[in-house]
């Protein structure tokens, strides 16, 4: 899988190669490239921005720069085995089924936008030629599309077969299929007793059925309790 990520920050992306990202790039699983779109400008002053038409606060960013960026980067053909992400405050919310479906396609460019955002014309350019995702990561304001793109990234790589050293750790998570919707049970480990605080005595019973039990009966009580919008009716009977 190959990741590059457009920005007028691009030292955001060295934390990539740090942790289990760095060993999936060591590993050849994954290959990152960050590029500024700076470079892509032709001024003294390396604009990127300009006021916006019909009025307003702020600033947008001009439609110039992330077209030839493109083309450099992408290229000039229609090719929609490309995926192209613009995290915005507008998106589509990002899930785990995003997550997964862009876990299996071989390249994705990350276009990380400031200021009020970017010119629509290179959103509709970008669908004109590649597969285009504009995603929310929730409904909290960031100052651009840089932290988006690193959340992203993490839950997409963390997906790639051959990426996580245990992939059975990926099925019992929250917001896996597998799970009904239902966010995870409480998780405990040694020392038994912490602080006058002990672990639930049947995780220690060694009796998997009950264990089985007492952690689904916790994930439907925290999941009633956190995440009722998770619950429909439907699952709620099951439960
Ligand atoms: C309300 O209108 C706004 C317009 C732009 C901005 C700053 N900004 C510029 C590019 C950009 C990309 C993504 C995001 C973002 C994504 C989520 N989930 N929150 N914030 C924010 C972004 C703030 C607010």
């Amino acid at each position: 899988m190959r990741l590059d990520y457009l920005s007028i920050f691009p030292g955001y992306f060295d934390v990539l190669g740090i942790s289990l990202l760095g060993k999936a790039a060591v590993n050849g699983l994954v290959d990152v490239y960050a590029h500024d779109l700076r470079d892509w400008t032709h001024d003294r002053h390396r604009t990127v921005d300009d006021t916006p038409c019909g009025g307003g606060a702020g600033m947008v960013m001009k439609p110039d720069p992330w077209g030839e960026a493109f083309d450099e980067i992408i290229g000039t053909e229609p090719d929609p085995s490309v995926h192209v992400v613009f995290p915005s405050p507008s998106g589509e919310p990002f899930t785990q089924s995003v997550a997964h479906d862009l876990s299996s396609v071989e390249r994705i460019v990350f276009c990380c936008g400031r200021y009020e955002g970017i010119d629509h014309r290179v959103i509709d350019y970008a669908r004109s030629m590649w597969t285009v995702h504009e995603v929310s990561l929730g409904d909290y304001v960031l100052n651009g599309g840089e932290v988006a793109a690193l959340a992203i990234t993490e839950a997409v790589v963390r997906l790639v077969p051959g990426f996580m050293g245990n992939p059975q750790s990926l099925a019992e998570e929250s917001f896996s299929a597998g799970q009904d919707g239902l966010l995870e049970y409480p998780l405990f480990t040694r020392p038994v007793s912490w602080r006058g605080l002990d672990v639930p005595e049947v995780l220690m019973s060694g009796h998997h059925g009950r264990i089985a039990k007492w952690r689904r009966d916790e994930s439907i009580r925290l999941t009633r309790e956190r995440r009722p919008d998770l619950t429909d009716s439907d699952v709620s009977a099951r439960h």
